[in-house]
């Protein structure tokens, strides 16, 4: 499994299931500006609300092939293994499908995500300990600068302006480290 990162805005992704787990999935892909369609002949009343205020679709159906055709992303998060199963094999090979009750079936699995302004961290156990990925990512983040969000703005400016001056790229790297380093004094 590769770790990358995916700009999911205005991405068509679709939840098939509409509880605790589709929940989960759609809070961390709404934050990320994506186009949000719940499939599921019920959901609770958080899905509900989004639905009723124009945020996301809801479809009040049971799945069929029809609603996962056009979407970028999709989350078999029902709690009917063999639905879970069953969508999985309607998937083209370019699309993205995340299956909650055994990852392995899908081609994408979602990490522990932490992040804090521009510094973004996960950790993953393969599916191994989901929450030792939780333990992990809060032992990781009690180690971050408290700072961290301010300072990572700061380095961003400095760098482009570097990225616009006439020094040379090992010019470059000493001032840029430089920096690093005098801020850890
Ligand atoms: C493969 C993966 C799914 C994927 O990739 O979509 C997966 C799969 C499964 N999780 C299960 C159970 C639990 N999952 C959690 C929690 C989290 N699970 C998350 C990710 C992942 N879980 C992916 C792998 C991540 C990795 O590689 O480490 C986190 C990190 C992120 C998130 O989901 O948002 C989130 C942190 C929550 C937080 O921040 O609070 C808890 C604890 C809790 O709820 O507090 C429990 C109960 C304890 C236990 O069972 O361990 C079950 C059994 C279900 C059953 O028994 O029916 C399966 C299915 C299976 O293992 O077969
Ligand atoms: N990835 C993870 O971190 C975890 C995964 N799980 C797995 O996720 C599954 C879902 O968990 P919850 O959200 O808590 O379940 P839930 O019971 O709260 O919700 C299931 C939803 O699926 C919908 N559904 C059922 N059949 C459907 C169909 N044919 N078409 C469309 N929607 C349908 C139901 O209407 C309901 O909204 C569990 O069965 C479990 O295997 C559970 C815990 C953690």
């Amino acid at each position: 499994m590769l770790p990358l990162m995916i700009d999911m805005k205005n991405k068509q992704v679709v939840i098939v299931g509409g509880g605790k787990i589709a929940l989960r999935r759609l809070r961390l892909l709404k934050e990320e500006g994506a186009h949000l369609t719940v499939v599921s002949p019920q959901v609770n009343d958080e899905i509900k609300n989004l639905a009723a205020s124009g945020k996301i679709v809801w479809k009040k159906k049971e799945v069929c092939t029809e609603d996962i055709k056009q979407a970028f992303l999709i989350i078999a998060a029902t709690n009917d293994p063999n639905i879970n199963e069953w969508i999985a094999g309607q998937v083209s090979g370019h699309q993205l499908i995340n299956v909650v009750h055994k990852a392995e079936i899908g081609n994408v699995q979602v990490p522990k995500i932490v992040k804090k302004g521009k510094l973004i961290f996960s950790v993953s156990t393969s599916g191994a300990s989901p929450l030792l990925a939780k333990e992990f990512s809060e032992k990781f983040a009690s180690l971050i600068d408290k700072d961290i969000e301010k300072k990572l703005e700061e380095y961003h400016q400095y760098r482009e302006q570097l990225k616009s001056s006439n020094l040379s790229e090992e010019e470059r790297k000493k001032a840029l480290k430089q920096k690093l380093d005098l801020d850890k004094l």
